[in-house]
């Protein structure tokens, strides 16, 4: 166990992409930040930071102090109890990943105050698993654009670097939408000629993304294999799917589970206010208020920072000028 303070910084994520349900996923450029190390006196505390936190619990049923137990199990270090500091711009239960980078922040917080022990691939699987798939997860911990199939035993994934002019537009609504509901939304049973387009537009959006084919993007960002059946959950998203690309977008999709709607847009394009003032009317004709956020794809995954024992800077502190808020 290293005696100091470990902070990482991690990404948001959107996933499925459009098509790539629980397959496809890409980091954000908006950050969690996470701090621990272990305490002396026996006792746990977990300190939030910011409004983005509100509701999530500072005892031992917190997400990030149970993870981080299963990473000192995981490794076999004596378990030590925890001070853990959080502060989020990633709004919560609204489709950009912030379970999955609640789970690789503390995967990697925790591994790194255990002197590294396990490898990055074993933290994957880990954070596979406890995420139920890895789509979210694969894009935090990797950066950038991740393709990953999980068979329920093993996760593999391959990263693909961005292309340089992809800039992402999303709009959040200001209602949530848990991913475990918008799960259930799903059939248990789809039809052959909807998997078969699933098929389709995934493998040609993931080519899309690896040559820099930027146009063909809107063709292939289509799905209809979850987001048919979660449109009723989130007003005017119909409306938004269909129109968003000859509003100005290259490709258009439910993020993640929703409510979120992101858009991917060509950062040279001269029609972003366009795109904007359509997706937040769009959604406000629907009686949905909502944020909208201008973003690009993070390039990478985790980073983090080690300090000595003793050196106590306030957390608010060290990651002053970082936060978007
Ligand atoms: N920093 C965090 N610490 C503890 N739990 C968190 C944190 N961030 C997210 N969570 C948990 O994850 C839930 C949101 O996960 P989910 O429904 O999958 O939505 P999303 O991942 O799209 O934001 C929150 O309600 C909370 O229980
Ligand atoms: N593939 C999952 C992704 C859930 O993402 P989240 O950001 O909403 O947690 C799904 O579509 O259910």
């Amino acid at each position: 166990m290293i005696n100091g303070q470990v902070l990482v910084r991690v990404p948001a994520s959107t996933a499925n992409l459009g098509p790539g349900f629980d397959t496809l996923g890409m980091a954000l450029s908006l950050y969690a930040w996470i701090e621990m190390e272990a305490t002396k006196d026996g006792e746990t505390v977990i300190e939030l930071y910011g409004d983005g936190l509100n509701g999530i619990p500072t005892n031992k049923t917190n997400l990030i102090y149970k993870v981080a137990q299963m990473v000192f199990e995981e490794a076999g270090v004596n378990i030590p109890e925890l001070r853990i500091a959080m502060y989020s711009d990633i709004p919560l239960t609204r489709g950009l990943g912030s379970s999955a980078s609640a789970i690789v922040g503390a995967l990697v917080a925790a591994n790194a105050l255990a002197g590294s022990p396990l490898s990055e691939d074993k933290l994957f699987q880990m954070a596979s698993e406890l995420e139920g798939h890895p789509d979210n997860v694969g894009a935090s911990l990797f950066g950038g654009i991740v393709v990953s199939a999980w068979d329920g035993t093993r996760a593999e994934k391959v990263r693909i670097a961005p292309h340089e002019n992809l800039e992402v537009l999303v709009a959040i609504p200001s209602f949530q939408l848990s991913t475990e509901k918008a799960r259930h939304a799903l059939p248990d049973k789809l039809d052959m000629k909807d998997a078969v387009f699933n098929v389709a537009s995934s493998s040609l959006l993931v080519a899309a993304f690896a040559s820099g084919n930027l146009e063909l993007i809107s063709f292939a960002m289509r799905d209809k294999l979850h987001q048919p059946y979660r449109a009723p959950l989130v007003p005017g998203m119909s409306e938004i799917l269909e129109q968003a690309t000859s509003r100005g977008a290259l490709g258009v999709a439910l993020s993640g589970a929703g409510p979120t709607l992101l858009t991917l847009v060509d950062r040279r394009s001269a029609r972003k206010a366009e795109l904007e003032a359509f997706l937040l009317n769009t959604l406000k004709q629907h009686g949905i208020e909502a944020q909208t956020m201008w973003l690009a794809p993070a390039l990478d995954g985790p980073e983090l920072t080690t300090f000595e024992a003793g050196k106590t800077v306030p957390f608010m502190e060290r990651i002053k000028g970082e936060v978007k808020a």
